[in-house]
């Protein structure tokens, strides 16, 4: 199944548009993950099974990973989410942009090594920097109005009398997505920009990062970004879920999966 097709069938499975992120960071994993050889594919895993029956797709963000030199890891749990959890979606967040061949060895990393769904690119190379993923037939995720301030140094360029990020929406929907497989990256934290690329891009589906721990609004965010369907996003939180504090008699996955709940309720409250 491709990855529009497998989102859409896991927005309806799991009546959800949360995205559950996974940034396993060792300062912050629960002591009994720390110092052993596979405590990310075990921390990472128990969040999985605690979460996946409220998520749309999870998110493993690279740089986690290649950091503590646990790529194989994430292997593992790329392998294991597609065999406990297959309706899933998996989505690699590693925002790659580089010449042709070497975005060909960009796109096997995350396609064929560890088996994404989709993968986040940077569009700043243009059309042959982003080709070698489109062959794939997966999905190709394109960095557009990012979730952080610094992203206005030069997304809210004035290009022809209108910002860059709103010219890379109109050129991923009326060209780099021919084959209906790609999606955008646009931060929660900017509820009317989600708006400007929503009124651009039709029912594209839209990654959404920054809720959470960076503190953008859900009701603003959904209200800014839902289709008429009532989905097209794919809402992401990290650090709040993964970290949330126990209460009493809890342990780390059950928090995660109360403010996993917690968070699913937000956003479809306003769906
Ligand atoms: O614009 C962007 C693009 C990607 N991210 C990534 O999403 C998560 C957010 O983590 P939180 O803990 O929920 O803040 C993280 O992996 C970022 O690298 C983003 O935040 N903004």
């Amino acid at each position: 199944m491709n990855f529009i097709n497998k989102l859409n069938a896991a927005w309806a499975a799991n009546d959800s548009l949360l995205c559950v992120g996974l940034d396993p960071d060792m300062d912050r994993l629960p002591a009994q993950f720390r110092g052993t050889p596979d405590g990310i594919f075990r921390f990472c895993t128990e969040i999985i099974d605690a979460t996946a029956d409220l998520a749309c797709a999870f998110k493993p963000q690279i740089a986690y990973f290649a950091a503590l030199g646990a790529e194989g890891q994430l292997e593992r749990i790329s392998a294991y989410l597609r065999h406990r959890h297959p309706h899933i979606p998996l989505i690699l967040d590693s925002k790659r942009g580089d010449i042709g061949a070497t975005a060909k060895q960009y796109a096997r990393e995350a396609y064929d090594r560890y088996g994404a769904d989709a993968v986040t690119v940077s569009p700043y190379m243009g059309a042959d920097s982003v080709e070698p993923y489109m062959e794939w037939q997966r999905g190709v995720i394109v960095l557009c109005r990012t979730s952080n301030p610094g992203g206005s140094d030069l997304q809210f360029l004035e290009v022809n009398g209108k910002p860059l990020y709103q010219h890379v929406a109109q050129l991923v929907a009326d060209k780099w997505n021919s084959n209906g497989q790609c999606a955008l990256v646009v931060g929660a934290t900017f509820p009317e920009e989600i708006r400007a690329v929503r009124a651009i891009v039709g029912d594209m589906p839209l990654l959404i990062p920054g809720i959470g721990a960076q503190g953008g609004d859900i009701e603003a965010t959904v209200r800014a970004g839902r289709t008429d369907a009532g989905t097209g996003m794919m809402i992401n939180s990290s650090r709040a879920i993964l970290y949330a504090a126990p209460q009493a008699g809890e342990d780390f996955a059950q928090a995660a999966r109360r403010v996993a709940e917690e968070t699913r309720q937000a956003i479809n409250a306003h769906r």
